[in-house]
């Protein structure tokens, strides 16, 4: 099943009478379950082509589709409906809550989508599980290293039980090991799951877990290519 459609897309951001065009004419398709990093150097659109699938921009024109409908045309209000529920997201600076523990940064989705307090209490254990992160659930993002608070991002963003997960360099503010372990978190999900995720990098260590590697430059595609797809063991799926 395709989860996203893009056709013939351009974005040109204006800013006075300066015109950046930042994707040309970009034609894509990901399909459910894929694991696929965008790769190119700084300024190619990475980012810009992460913003329109994640429904958080609007292109300038062609045509988007998210699990088969047309986004293209979608107002902000109806933009953040489609995004709830539908997609997740990834940051480079993990964007938790401060004040609240690892737990409650899990719950808050759940939270703001009116779910019972039975069902909000077992899904989070679970993904607290999921993430090997469970004695550390009423730990505060301050109280966590930063690859444990990504894991917990990874979470918070899975909990909806999305069709897809967008995320913009995961990996860029951790330390090797630290980095190693939240691919590993990801793609463990992916294989015990089957959610969509789609990745920005630039970090040759993360890509080769990619199954399927695009590449821009000046806002086009480059190159799509299969990548290695490096597998991780799992233990017991606790989410499959
Ligand atoms: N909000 C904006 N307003 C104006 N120009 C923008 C805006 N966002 C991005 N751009 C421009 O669009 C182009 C593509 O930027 P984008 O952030 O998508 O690239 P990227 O591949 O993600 O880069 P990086 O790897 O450095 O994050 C760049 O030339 C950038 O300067």
């Amino acid at each position: 099943m395709e989860v996203a459609k893009i056709e013939n897309i351009s974005r040109i951001y204006k800013i006075g009478q300066v015109e950046t065009q930042a994707l040309r004419n970009v034609n894509l398709t990901i399909e459910s379950g894929e694991f696929t990093a965008l790769v190119g150097p700084s300024g190619s659109g990475k980012t810009t082509l992460l913003q329109l699938i994640g429904c958080l921009d609007q292109p300038t024109s062609g045509k988007l589709t998210i699990n088969g409908k047309d986004v293209s045309q979608l107002d902000r209000n109806q933009r953040a409906d489609m995004r709830r529920g539908t997609i997740g997201f990834i940051f480079q600076f993990f964007a938790l809550i401060p004040t609240l523990t690892a737990y409650e940064n899990i719950e808050m989705p759940l939270l703001l989508n009116g779910k019972s307090p039975a069902e909000r209490q077992q899904r989070v254990n679970q993904l607290l599980k999921a993430i090997d992160l469970e004695d550390h659930s009423h730990h505060r993002p301050d109280q966590l290293s930063g690859g444990q608070q990504q894991r917990v991002a990874i979470a918070r963003a899975l909990v909806t039980q999305p069709a897809l997960i967008l995320a913009d360099e995961p990996t860029a503010n951790l330390d090797t090991p630290n980095g190693k372990l939240v691919m590993e978190t990801m793609v463990r999900l992916n294989q015990e799951t089957g959610v969509t995720f789609v990745f920005a990098t630039h970090d040759p260590r993360v890509i080769q877990y990619a199954r399927r590697i695009v590449t821009l430059r000046d806002g086009m595609i480059v190159s799509d290519e299969a990548g290695e797809g490096q597998l991780v063991e799992s233990a017991a799926p606790v989410l499959a």
